[in-house]
């Protein structure tokens, strides 16, 4: 759990509210919460969804675990401690965006139910939506893909605590989705997702 070295903090509100900024937007802000093994399809699937919300002119943005770990989450590696952090951080980030009224499209293995289910609470602690979709795979199919060739490397002992290998992960017991990559479509799991979305009434129908 993170300490917590800041003291004699006070929250400051202002007098724009939540409400105002959705009808700025004309739609409510939330995460959606992609989980799932390396090359399961996490950010093919965000991608898609994107583009499709973008193409409904509704405010979205992707939050991606290789190109957060680029910046804000640089100094993180992929121990267990390490990617508590990493997910502890990028559930506050996703909350502020939701809170700012976007869209969020969290794209990270996130393997530890438990890191998932402090996220989830967060959101729920400020009211906002938060819809988990599990991006389910087969091992057998996600190393068949291997886009970046990291199974291999792992295979032969050149990554360590690698995701499915050699590291744990512990699937969604009650996701709001589960998308199954290894027979559906992107196409239906476009369309599930923005469903899913209409359906809780964060983007009209
Ligand atoms: N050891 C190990 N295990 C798993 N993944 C690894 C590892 N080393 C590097 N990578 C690359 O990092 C991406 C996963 O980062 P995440 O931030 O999503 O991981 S985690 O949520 O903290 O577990 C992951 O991206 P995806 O393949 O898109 O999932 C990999 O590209
Ligand atoms: N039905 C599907 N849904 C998503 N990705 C798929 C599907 N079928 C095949 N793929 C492929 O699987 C790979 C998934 O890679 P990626 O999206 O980077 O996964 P992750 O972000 O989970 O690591 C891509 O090459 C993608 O084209």
């Amino acid at each position: 759990m993170t300490e917590h070295k800041a003291t004699n903090v006070t929250f400051h509100h202002g007098s724009v509210t939540r409400d105002d900024r959705a009808a700025l937007l004309r739609h409510k802000g939330a995460t959606l919460w992609f989980t799932g093994l390396s090359g399961s399809g996490k950010s093919t699937v965000a991608v898609a969804v994107e583009a499709e919300l973008t193409r409904r002119r509704r405010l979205c943005y992707r939050l991606d675990g290789d190109n957060i770990r680029m910046g804000l989450n640089a100094n993180l590696g992929f121990s267990e401690e390490d990617r508590v952090e990493n997910i502890r951080r990028i559930g506050e980030v996703a909350r502020l965006f939701a809170d700012a009224g976007l869209i969020v499209l969290s794209s990270f293995i996130s393997p530890f139910r438990a890191d998932r289910d402090r996220v989830r609470q967060l959101h729920d602690e400020h009211g906002l939506p938060f819809i988990e979709v599990y991006i389910d795979v087969s091992l057998k199919t996600a190393e068949a893909r291997d886009p970046k060739g990291l199974y291999k490397k792992a295979r032969a002992g050149a990554i360590k605590d690698f995701t499915g290998i050699s590291s744990p992960y512990e699937p969604p017991e009650q996701p709001e989705l589960t998308l199954t990559t290894d027979t559906m479509s992107l196409e239906d799991e476009t369309a599930a997702v923005i469903a899913a979305l209409e359906a809780q009434g964060i983007i009209p129908a």
